[in-house]
Formats: structure tokens, sequence, C-alpha cells
């Protein structure tokens, strides 16, 4: 599946190219909520949310990259979030937090920066509804990509397959059409991209051939 991150569409062109994405073979919108705290950048908030999901006709996937990520989850829910997720490293009570996206009927996920191994997850992994792997450091779009991601996205299909649980595994940054098949044959279920699709000359055929690498 394919996440397109509108962090790289044109902010003044959002309709646009939210229309662009409905056309397009994408499984979901990603949406990139930074605070300057976090991460060190600030994207966009609660207003730009609903503005997507007003007129996305795929379900939003939001990832929060902000502290105490609670303060906020009734309104990113509010907002139109269908997964809501959250960083690990930004969690004092991730189960509490977990339980709390479930029971404002959104599907959680928890996100992990590079330098955070996937064993983390191991007792929440059942409760989770994907997990999502950065494969660069949160904050920005156009960054490279890591290579020990495809290791990690191993170890943590191979917990999936062990734990019997049955979350998504996601990728998150420098994801792009070199890297995009070995994802996928490492074990991962959604490929969000940002810069690789909207800095294309055409980025709903650069959407059909990423789905493609990951069939
Ligand atoms: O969460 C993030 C960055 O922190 C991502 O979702 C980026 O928006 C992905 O952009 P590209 O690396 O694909 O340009
Ligand atoms: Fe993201």
């Amino acid at each position: 599946m394919i996440a397109p991150s509108i962090l790289a569409a044109d902010f003044a062109n959002l309709q646009r190219d939210l229309e662009m994405i409905n056309r397009s073979e994408a499984d979901y919108v990603h949406v990139d909520i930074m605070d300057g705290l976090f991460v060190p950048n600030i994207s966009f908030g609660i207003p730009v949310c609903e503005a997507a999901h007003r007129h996305a006709t795929k379900p939003l996937d939001v990832h929060l990259m902000i502290v105490d990520p609670d303060r906020y989850l009734e309104a990113f829910r509010t907002a139109g979030a269908h997964i809501l997720t959250v960083h690990y490293e930004a969690c004092t009570h991730l189960h509490r937090t977990v339980q709390r996206i479930r029971e404002l009927g959104a599907r959680p996920g928890v996100a992990l920066n590079p330098h955070t191994p996937v064993e983390v997850l191991s007792e929440i992994l059942p409760d989770l509804a994907l997990v999502l792997v950065m494969s660069v450091n949160p904050g920005f779009g156009g960054q490279k990509f890591i290579e020990n991601t495809y290791r990690k996205v191993e170890r943590l299909a191979a917990l999936r397959q062990a734990s019997e649980a049955d979350f998504l595994i996601e990728i998150d940054g420098g994801v792009n059409a070199q890297n995009a098949a070995l994802l996928s044959q490492a074990g991962a279920d959604v490929l969000v991209a940002g810069n690789f699709v909207f800095s294309a000359p055409d980025p709903e055929a650069t959407i059909a051939d990423l789905k493609k690498k990951t069939r």
C-alpha cells in the first residue's frame, strides 16, 4: 500500500494535490504533524488536518511527531484521523495512549525513530494496528533513506509472525523506486512517500509505479 505524504504537497494548492491522491492508486493520505519540540520543525496542525479530511476520499494516516501526544488525540480524531500514530519516544505511558486511541474509534499506530529497536514494542504489539518504522530521522521530508531499515523491518516481521499479532508495518522517509520493492520483500505493508511523489513530473503515475513494486 502507498501513503503519499502531504508534507511535500503545495500547501497553496492542497485541494488540487488531494484530488490527485483521490484519483491515484494511493491507499492512505499521510499527514505529518510536527510541533517544533519533538522534532526540530513545525509543519501544520488541526485545521489543515480537518481541511485534508474534507477533500480526501482516502483515510487519513496521521503521524504525530509531538511531545505528550495524549493532549491532542481527541482533536486529531475529530479532525478526521483514521490511523493515529504516536512516537514511542514521546510517550511515558504508551499502553494507556494506545487504549485511548482505540476508545476514540481510531486505529492505533506507534512510530519508532531510527535508533529505537523494534523489540521495545514486544509487549504491546497485539494492541497495535500499525507500527511505523522511521527510515530517516523525523522532522523533514526529502532526506536520505537509512539502509539499516531493511534489517529492522525483517526483525519486526519476524516478531509479528512469532506473536501472531496483526499490525501493518509502515516505512516512512526516503522511500523511492529503488528501495520500494526491497522494503516490501522485507515485510513492509505501507510505504509513505513525500518528495519522491510530489517532485515527480507525474505524481499520479509515480504512485502507480511505487504500488506495482509493492505487489
Ligand atoms: O514523517 C516524515 C518526516 O518526518 C515523513 O512522513 C516525510 O514527509 C516523508 O517524506 P519523504 O522522505 O518521502 O520526502
Ligand atoms: Fe511521516
